[in-house]
């Protein structure tokens, strides 16, 4: 409801929105920015935004701390390299000072005095740390402090170096473990050259290269810093990273030879373990590289752990946004689909009611100042309501429907629509209208009550108003005559029962029954029975007041009702009498002159009965009486009439229970029994089939003819099951005695008019055939000559369908009825029966012989089997033999016999090789 409120108002002036081209693809990018601006959409795109400037500006700023770190790194480098340098240099140049002090020791005192000289000076280095060494030109260690385990120096690098190289230049050898300490040791050494500058020897100064590396302070160069004393050659003499001291690794320094900040050392597995900012620089003194380098992992720790701060804090910082944005995006989303949704429904709406036949018409409820309704304003409207009040939709935007409504009907939709919008409740109201949209329009009106209003649908029912005329037209009358059927008949008299009851007056109610009417439908065909019910009910209407009314019940049944009757209603004998005169005038139908009677029965309320049933009932009881009576003549009811009908009433019952009693999860005994009453051959004596006959074992009244009940049953419909069960019982017992191995004998069942044109006879008699397995030709179907002159065509249709089945049929109480010798031969039936009534005076009435004989004949030119029933005594069946008849029935040969009787008939019979003749 509130949907309709909200959705109608853009959606149903859609004749103002713009059309087709430029304005569409405006539309379309409106659509589209739309989309973007939705949360859902623009939410992260922003935040995607957002998170690249954080990323970007978190990884500059790391970038940049980086890059100070690395600086910062190589100036600590820088800074320890120079440190060490100055350290290395004055190690170098007390070693060097060392050695020239032995070298001017030796020119001045000789290779043997030159330590002996200089411990007298106290020149003498301390052996802890240095060990000095003289050699001779051919090598020999010629002085020593501490004293040498060593005595020759000739095969020693630096010893060769000397003696080649004639530049007074230090030598530095490689590191190695001495041959007698064990210990790793470096040699530092210088020429000795004699008076006149020739080679006489060596000086050494030896020592241990952790001497040189010493200056490693673990505060400033943490666990895994590295000092390091290299020869120009590439060769570390000694290196110290933390704690560990080694020698002999290559160290390649930067490409500039120089300072290498920044490069790596990867010449040993300590060094190429760690990454690291090393730097070195050459000595001026000796060919050799001081190297000092710093762990990066060490330095930048700091860095590192800002670095991990900043990802941690810009990770954290992202993830909090994304969880933020995908809540408010996924709840965005779910408010963009509910509008899309509501969006398509209110479109859909739209279109549904632009679409629609019906007028919409959205309205506000305006409430006074107490809360109370005081009118409602159109908020929106469709195309229909345009038409409807042949205002446009502008014209009735924001208007007072007071404004706009008919005065003849402002009123009543107010308080309908105030109504509606206080209890909410949806009400709906047809009316026919006086002005808009045209005089005489049905419409209807549902109006619902919504969030802020109501809305109002108005639909032209004017057709279904017609349709429903129409159909409570037909549903109240004959579609024959045009007169008011029983229905409507029954709802007129109960009126006027009510009206008669409060003004003290009288009802008069006449029940006519036209006689010979039967005759006229019989032999001039329907048409004609159909024409003069026409012109018999035109006739009986003219009699009549405008209050009265005339009715026909069907067939030639018509009702004559004469409401509000004062005084004596006796007062109404003349009008019936001109009525029943007017009747009987002769009819022109179908070029033929015909005149038929009528038999009338009258009863008056509320003399005659208080209910319209038994006014009814009385009337017809009265009717029927007329009809002994000989009809054409007037009967008003008396009590004394009533006990016929009272007897049909209990027998209607008892036939309604006998009924219950024959079906099959019925526990006690079917009342109803069939007995057979053979047919014999007349010329063998052959019991050929039996006739099936009904009879009704009632609990009171004991054994009731067929003819007091079968026409009852006919009347009230209730020979359609009595005759369903007759067929289903004939067609098993038929089949039990083959079953039984006795001869078979074809079984014929009687099939009154209702039974005949139910709509499934031919399905019932093919269920009966199939539930007892008794084959087609072994039942025949008796019908009358007048009820099939009744529908011919249909009669005919039906027959041949049961003898396309294969079930024979006869004409029963052939000679009664108005079969014309062409209809008779488009029959599809095998044998024609003489009525009895043709039999019962053959011996002595020429006529009825004259018949007898005439049907034997007619019956053989159509090649069909004659079978004349009634007969009792030897006279008609010997004239009847005598006369080429080909079978009879009756009581000469059997009455109608139990089914076991039958059996023993049959038993009997075929004593000789099963053959059911008898004489
Ligand atoms: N639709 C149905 N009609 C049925 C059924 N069973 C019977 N009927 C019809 O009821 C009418 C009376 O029948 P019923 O009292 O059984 O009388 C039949 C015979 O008993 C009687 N009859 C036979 N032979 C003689 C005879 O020698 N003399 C004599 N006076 N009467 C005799 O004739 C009746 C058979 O008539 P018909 O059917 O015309 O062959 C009667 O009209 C039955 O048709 C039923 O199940 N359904």
């Amino acid at each position: 409801m509130n949907m309709l409120v909200r959705s109608s108002g853009p959606s149903l002036t859609s004749d103002t929105e713009p059309s087709a081209g430029a304005p569409r693809t405006r539309g379309l990018l409106a659509r589209w920015l739309g989309l973007a601006l939705e949360t859902h959409i623009s939410l992260p795109l922003f935040a995607l935004a957002l998170l690249g400037a954080m990323w970007f500006g978190t990884l500059h700023v790391i970038e940049s701390e980086r890059r100070a770190a690395v600086v910062a790194t190589r100036d600590a480098t820088q800074e320890l390299l120079d440190t060490y340098e100055a350290q290395l240099a004055r190690s170098l140049s007390a070693i060097d000072q060392t050695l020239r002090v032995l070298k001017y020791a030796v020119e001045q005192n000789g290779p043997t005095g030159a330590l002996p000289a200089l411990e007298a000076k106290g020149l003498l280095p301390p052996g802890l740390v240095f060990q000095v060494e003289i050699s001779d030109a051919s090598g020999h260690i010629v002085a020593s402090n501490p004293a040498s385990k060593r005595h020759d120096l000739a095969r020693t690098a630096w010893f060769e170096f000397h003696r080649q190289t004639s530049d007074d230049v230090p030598f530095v050898s490689l590191t190695s473990l001495s041959e007698y300490s064990k210990e790793p040791t470096v040699h530092f050494s210088r020429r000795i050259n004699d008076a006149t500058g020739r080679f006489s020897g060596v000086a050494v100064v030896a020592l241990d290269p952790a001497y040189f590396t010493s200056g490693y302070e673990r505060s400033r160069q943490g666990d895994r810093g590295l000092l390091g004393m290299a020869g120009t050659d590439g060769m570390l003499r000694a290196l110290r990273v933390g704690e560990t001291v080694s020698w002999g690794q290559r160290f390649v320094p930067g490409a500039n030879g120089g300072v290498a900040a920044g490069t790596t050392a990867r010449g040993a597995p300590v060094l190429e373990s760690e990454a690291r900012t090393v730097a070195s620089r050459p000595m001026n003194s000796f060919p050799l590289v001081a190297v000092a380098g710093l762990s990066e992992a060490e330095q930048m720790a700091d860095f590192y752990q800002d670095r991990r701060a900043w990802l941690l804090g810009a990770g954290a910082a992202s993830a909090l946004l994304i969880a933020v944005v995908i809540l408010v995006s996924a709840w965005s989303w779910q408010l963009a689909k509910a509008r899309r949704r509501e969006r398509l429904a209110q479109e859909t709406y739209a279109a549904a009611s632009e679409a629609s036949p019906d007028a919409f018409f959205v309205l506000r409820t305006v409430f006074g100042p107490r809360g109370e309704v005081r009118d409602f304003v159109v908020a929106t409207t469709n195309s229909r309501a345009e038409r409807f009040t042949s205002l446009t939709k502008q014209q009735m935007a924001a208007k007072p429907i007071s404004g706009l409504l008919p005065p003849s009907i402002s009123q009543s939709v107010f308080d309908d629509l105030s109504a509606v919008a206080r209890d909410g409740i949806a009400r709906e109201t047809e009316w026919q209208a006086q002005t808009l949209p045209q005089p005489g329009v049905w419409l209807h009106r549902q109006a619902v009550a919504v969030e802020d209003g109501v809305v109002v649908i108005v639909r032209d029912i004017t057709e279904r108003k017609m349709g429903e005329q129409r159909i409570r037209h037909l549903a109240h009358h004959d579609d024959l005559t045009g007169l008011p059927n029983r229905s409507l008949l029954r709802e007129r008299l109960g009126q006027a029962i009510v009206t008669a009851a409060e003004a003290g007056r009288a009802v008069g109610l006449a029940f006519i029954d036209l006689d010979g009417f039967k005759l006229v439908n019989d032999t001039l065909g329907h048409n004609a029975g159909d024409e003069l019910l026409k012109v018999v009910g035109a006739r009986m209407h003219r009699c009549l007041r405008s209050d009265d009314t005339l009715a026909r019940f069907g067939g030639d049944e018509f009702v004559i009702l004469l409401p509000d009757l004062a005084g004596d209603p006796m007062a109404i004998a003349p009008l019936l009498e001109r009525v029943r005169e007017a009747v009987t005038e002769p009819v022109l139908v179908e070029g033929q002159e015909v005149q038929v009677s009528c038999s009338v029965g009258v009863t008056f309320y509320p003399r005659d009965g208080a209910s319209a049933n038994a006014l009814m009932m009385h009337a017809d009881v009265a009717m029927y009486r007329a009809k002994e009576l000989g009809s054409n003549n007037v009967q008003y009811y008396v009590s004394e009439m009533n006990e016929s009908v009272d007897e049909k009433l209990v027998l209607l019952e008892g036939l309604r229970a006998a009924i219950d009693t024959c079906a099959e999860d019925y526990p006690g005994p079917c009342q109803f029994q069939l007995l057979y009453q053979p047919k014999v051959d007349l010329r063998t004596n052959c019991l050929f089939g039996v006739e099936a006959l009904i009879r009704w074992h009632h609990p009171e009244q004991g054994l009731v003819s067929p003819l007091r009940f079968i026409g009852l049953a006919e009347e009230s419909g209730l020979i359609v099951p009595i005759g369903d069960w007759v067929l289903r019982t004939a067609c098993a017992q038929a089949q039990a005695w083959r079953t039984a191995g006795l001869p078979p004998v074809s079984v014929s069942v009687n099939v009154s008019a209702r039974q005949f044109e139910d709509k499934r006879l031919v399905e019932r008699v093919a269920d009966a055939l199939r539930a007892s397995s008794l084959p087609a030709d072994g039942l025949e179907v008796e019908v009358t000559e007048s009820l099939i002159m009744r529908d011919l065509g249909r009669s005919i249709d039906k027959m041949r369908e049961l003898e396309a089945m294969g079930v024979a049929l006869s004409i029963d109480d052939f000679g009664t009825g108005y079969s014309s010798l062409s209809a008779l031969k488009s029959f599809p039936i095998s044998r024609l029966k003489i009525d009895k009534s043709f039999v019962a005076d053959l011996a002595d009435s020429p006529d009825d012989q004259a018949i007898a004989m005439a049907v034997i004949s007619l019956g053989h030119k159509l090649d069909l089997r004659v079978i004349a029933e009634g007969v009792e005594t030897e006279q008609q069946r010997d004239f009847l033999r005598a006369n080429d008849c080909d079978e009879m029935q009756g009581y000469l040969f059997s009455r109608p016999l139990p089914a076991s009787d039958i059996a023993r008939l049959l038993a009997g019979s075929a004593g000789d090789a099963h053959d059911p003749c008898a004489e």
